[in-house]
């Protein structure tokens, strides 16, 4: 790909530089389907992709419950693991996420790894932008922290009150501290609600990595182009 158009890469984390998302996947499945009822059909990968993928932890605990029709206190973020709120459920699942991180640990994808060093020694300026609260562990996990000056995170924008996605604003705030406009950006995305950021923030290109949500999923959400690894964009 010619990469001269773009003074800037706006990557997600989980599902498009590290396999992560997969982790994740693992540990919303665990949760939700020991917390759900025995007459409610069980939570699926399906589930993920529509409901939860890409999204701040407890929007994505909240949405897939209103999706079954089940409405739970909202809690707090410091609730226990076991009570039965929205931030109990997400809290929960973050135990378990950090419990296979710390036994596996994480290797990038390559294809990832070779292009985040070739766009760096091309000067061009790389953000991570994610909704985990996890990001700054998985990034420095898979040995990649230094690429990246920028880092909106779920911790960043929950203290700068930030719009999750599918709203554009985690990746427009993280375009501004790199002085790049939205149109010389390249946004990498994997999830449904990440690709519709991009493409409500009209970045210069959207692309979508099919790691499993589905390449016409991906185009529909507003992707301009889908690979199946970052590889392709060399
Ligand atoms: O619970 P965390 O680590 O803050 O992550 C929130 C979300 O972060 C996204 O990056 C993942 O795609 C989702 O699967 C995850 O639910």
């Amino acid at each position: 790909m010619d990469w001269s158009a773009y003074s800037a890469a706006l990557f997600d984390l989980d599902g498009v530089i590290t396999p992560t998302a997969e982790v994740h996947m693992r540990a919303w499945s665990e949760m939700f389907n020991a917390f759900l009822p025995p007459d409610q059909p069980r939570y699926t990968d399906d589930d993920y992709y529509q409901y939860v993928d890409g999204k701040p932890r407890y929007d994505g605990v909240r949405d897939f419950l209103q999706a079954r029709g089940i409405s739970l206190p909202e809690g707090l973020p410091s609730d226990d693991p076991v009570e039965p709120t929205v931030c109990g459920l997400g809290n929960a699942k973050n135990a378990r996420f950090n419990e296979i991180l710390t036994r596996d640990g994480v290797q990038p994808y390559p294809g990832s790894a070779r292009l985040i060093e070739k766009l760096a020694a091309a000067g061009v300026g790389l953000a991570v932008v994610s909704s985990s609260k996890n990001a700054a562990t998985v990034l420095k996990a898979a040995r990649l922290d230094q690429y990246f000056p920028v880092v909106v995170d779920g911790l960043r924008s929950a203290e700068e009150q930030l719009l999750g996605k599918p709203e554009p604003d985690t990746f427009l705030r993280a375009a501004g501290l790199l002085d790049a406009p939205a149109s010389r950006c390249v946004v990498l995305e994997d999830a449904i609600s990440g690709v519709q950021a991009g493409a409500a923030g009209e970045f210069g290109l959207v692309v979508g990595v099919d790691r499993g949500a589905g390449e016409s999923a991906l185009r529909e959400a507003g992707a301009d182009l889908v690979v199946q690894d970052l590889e392709e964009l060399l």
